[in-house]
């Protein structure tokens, strides 16, 4: 199977949020801490792509981090997604955003059986919908998305129109609920 090495995307700009969203917290944990917590037993290492304006908080904990490539900067989780697989070498990457406290790692655990050498991603059907922001990918991927990022094809769906994709579908709606606004994360800590 490989190695297995884990990136949080977390260089996102947080507008519908209002503030950033790594560092929301949900019971005494920051959003990051769950991504970080669901990857751990998945894979040998995880580390944090981020924006410089966030860098300092989450070295300053002690979380490897690392900013996007300034060449890709702003440009989405596509770019987040290629500066992790620069930053460290491994045969797959199990990408997770922060924006999904619920996720555990049993779901990842699931999405890894999948990696074999016939695909070159492996991404979960939700609702009926590919969800690209969790996944894994094959580091023989790399030069597609350095391509695409190029071309300012940033979106992760497109991308996989461009891969191998092992669907899996899934009946884990609540392990994918999103937080993108305040009053998402009130609903999911029952307050409203
Ligand atoms: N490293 C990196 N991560 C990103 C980037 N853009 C989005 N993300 C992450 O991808 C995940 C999904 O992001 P979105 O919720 O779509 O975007 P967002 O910028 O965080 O939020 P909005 O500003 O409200 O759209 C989150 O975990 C983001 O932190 C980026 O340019 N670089």
């Amino acid at each position: 199977m490989g190695s297995f090495v884990g990136i949080v995307l977390a260089g996102g700009q947080s507008r519908r949020f209002g503030s950033p969203k790594a560092f929301a917290k949900t019971g005494g944990k920051y959003f990051y801490q769950y991504a970080m917590a669901a990857l751990e037993p998945v894979t040998e290492q995880a580390v944090v792509v981020t924006n410089p304006s966030l860098y300092e908080m989450f070295a300053s904990r002690g979380v490897k981090c690392v900013n996007d490539l300034s060449e890709f900067r702003q440009k989405g989780p596509l770019a987040g997604l290629y500066t992790g697989m620069q930053y460290v070498k491994s045969d797959w990457y199990i990408v997770v955003p922060t924006d999904l406290p619920c996720l555990t790692s049993s779901i990842l655990c699931m999405l890894k059986a999948y990696a074999v050498s016939t695909c070159e991603a492996v991404v979960p059907i939700i609702n009926g919908k590919p969800e690209p922001l969790v996944g894994l990918y094959h580091a023989g991927t790399m030069p597609i998305i350095n391509k695409r990022l190029r071309e300012e094809k940033l979106s992760m769906k497109g991308l996989l129109e461009a891969l191998h994709v092992c669907y899996v579908d899934m009946l884990a709606l609540t392990a994918f609920w999103n937080i993108n606004y305040k009053h998402e994360l009130d609903k999911l800590e029952g307050k409203t």
